[in-house]
């Protein structure tokens, strides 16, 4: 049976989309998604499931940088699914939100629910942890009065109480996942995608004037469409930066391999994380 391994624990947004997209295959909970990544890499899983994108907090860095410097594995679906946060509190709590001490949950959850922190519960303490999944387990281990943000599924999971739903501060919010594995044959998503898409991490061969206008320029006089353009550091020093470049197309014959081309000729760096399509769901 195909092991599937997603950022766990129980409850989280990723094991949501893995079990919106995948049904009866064998799944596995990671704690970090570097462990998830890793799995996949040493073949003890054969897919693993990530959060990319948040619509509102942007990318979750800590996946693209250990796919880009860490661990390459290509990229072969994308699920899409609306995210929806809820205050999460021990059952017998009896207090209002002021007598909520801490608030635990993931960097990016935190910042979807941002102004109801600082409008609702601005004296409480906050703790970040690796899913909001593993902030509903903290709460349930718990004796003190703290809350997590997290989801239903994390809610029913761990047996806490929402305390208020919908908390984040924007409604359209959507997470994108990434479907990481060796073989891409493997992976049977039975639903209708929605599009394809295909991620280029393009490096320059040095900063000069222009050089991002060549690299863009490249795209643009093929009408090739662009989602998405992101620079994140080389970690090299100061000032040195790859870039990533979503195409809302799949991979083909002719216009990646020139536009490859031509930007190779311009001294770029250009490597396919994925060529890939895109499943949007509802949750
Ligand atoms: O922590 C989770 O539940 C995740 O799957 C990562 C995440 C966190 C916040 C919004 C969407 C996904």
């Amino acid at each position: 049976m195909v092991k599937i391994g997603y950022l766990g624990p129980r409850g989280t947004f990723t094991k949501l989309a893995v079990d919106t997209a995948f049904n009866g295959e064998d799944k596995h909970s990671f704690d970090t998604i570097p462990e998830c990544i890793d799995a996949v890499e040493e073949n003890r899983i054969d897919i693993g499931v990530v959060p990319l994108e948040n619509a509102i907090e942007g990318t979750v860095q800590l996946t693209v940088d250990y796919l880009v410097h860490q661990v390459r594995l290509p990229i072969i679906a994308e699920i899409v699914v609306p995210i929806q946060q809820h205050l999460l509190v021990d059952p017998n709590f009896s207090g209002d939100l002021s007598n909520l001490e801490e608030i635990h949950s993931h960097s990016h959850a935190i910042a979807q629910c941002h102004q109801f922190i600082h409008k609702y519960m601005p004296d409480a303490a906050i703790n970040f942890t690796s899913s909001t999944g593993k902030a509903a387990e903290v709460v349930s281990d718990s004796d003190r009065n703290i809350a997590a943000i997290g989801n239903k599924l994390a809610a029913k999971e761990y047996g806490l109480r929402i305390y208020q739903e919908n908390i984040h501060d924007y409604p359209n919010n959507h997470t994108r996942f990434a479907v990481l594995a060796k073989n891409e044959d493997i992976v049977k998503i039975r639903h209708d995608k929605q599009a394809e898409k295909t991620s280029l991490l393009i490096t320059l061969p040095s900063d000069y004037a222009g050089a991002l206008h060549q690299v863009l320029s490249a795209f643009a006089w093929r009408k090739m469409n662009l989602s998405k353009i992101e620079s994140r550091p080389m970690k090299t020093g100061l000032g040195n930066y790859f870039f990533i470049v979503d195409v809302n197309q799949p991979y083909d014959g002719v216009l990646f391999p020139s536009v490859q081309a031509e930007l190779e000729a311009l001294g770029c760096k250009v490597t396919v994380l994925g060529t890939y399509p895109v499943y949007q769901m509802n949750i």
